[in-house]
């Protein structure tokens, strides 16, 4: 894999669900270092589009590109293979469990991969310390929704991933939290050389983008200048 790959680049991307087209020849690139957030109507395939990128499902049409790898012809070993290698994924609720404490949480990814547990322990807590996170003493069920967005963040970068994407990241939060969430998330482009793919209905979030996309008839388009809906 070439080291400068582009993270996400996607060409024609057809995708259908039950006789209706939600995504209808769909270019987009998302480069090294570089923010996109994408918003859109409730149902227009925004989900459904990092679904695609994810690999977990399969366009019916296009090329999707991860770090210079098409993923529509492999199998899914290889999709989950070049997802662990390349791919951090937040979720809106965090998707954490509950029965981890957060530096569990945050090494998962990082021992299922096969690596050892000392170092891997390590960098967990070195991420959660750097996003502000409380590392001993608290439950993951504890943490606020804040908190645990940061550690889902964490989790996300613990294996270094060049692309970072993120569903409604900040869409369960108070404005606080979600400030912090931001803050933590559009920073990392630059901070750690990946590029940012965010999905958000918050128009203060999609702002801090250096790119907002709008999803509109199976398409991306610029949004800058719309009003948006
Ligand atoms: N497995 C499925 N079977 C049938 N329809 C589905 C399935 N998954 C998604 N859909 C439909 O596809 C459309 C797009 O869903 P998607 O979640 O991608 O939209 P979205 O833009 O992310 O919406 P929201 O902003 O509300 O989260 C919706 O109408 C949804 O009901």
């Amino acid at each position: 894999m070439e080291p400068d790959a582009i993270p996400l680049s996607i060409r024609g991307l057809d995708y259908q669900i039950a006789d209706r087209k939600l995504l209808s020849g769909l270019d987009l690139t998302v480069h090294t270092g570089e923010s996109v957030a994408v918003m859109g109507p409730s149902g227009s395939g925004k989900s459904s589009l990092l679904s695609l990128a994810l690999g977990l499902i399969k366009p019916q049409a296009g090329q999707l590109r991860v770090c210079g790898t098409d993923l529509v012809g492999l199998s899914p070993a290889q999709v989950t293979r070049l997802r662990r290698q390349h791919i951090g994924m937040v979720f809106q609720f965090g998707e954490l469990l509950p029965e981890l404490m957060p530096i569990e949480n945050v090494a998962l990814p990082a021992l299922l991969s096969g690596k050892r547990k000392e170092p891997s322990y390590q960098q967990a807590r070195r991420l959660l310390e750097e996003l502000g996170v409380p590392v001993d003493g608290v439950a993951t069920a504890e943490l606020s929704g804040g908190e645990r967005q940061r550690a889902a963040v964490a989790r996300a970068l613990m294996e270094s991933p060049s692309l970072l994407l993120a569903d409604e990241p900040t869409g369960a939060l108070d404005e606080d939290s979600r400030n912090h969430v931001a803050d933590v998330l559009f920073a990392t482009p630059g901070q750690r050389g990946c590029g940012l793919l965010v999905v958000t209905h918050d128009r203060a979030v999609a702002a801090r983008a250096d790119r907002v996309l709008y999803l509109q008839h199976g398409h991306l388009v610029e949004s800058a200048g719309k009003d948006g809906r």
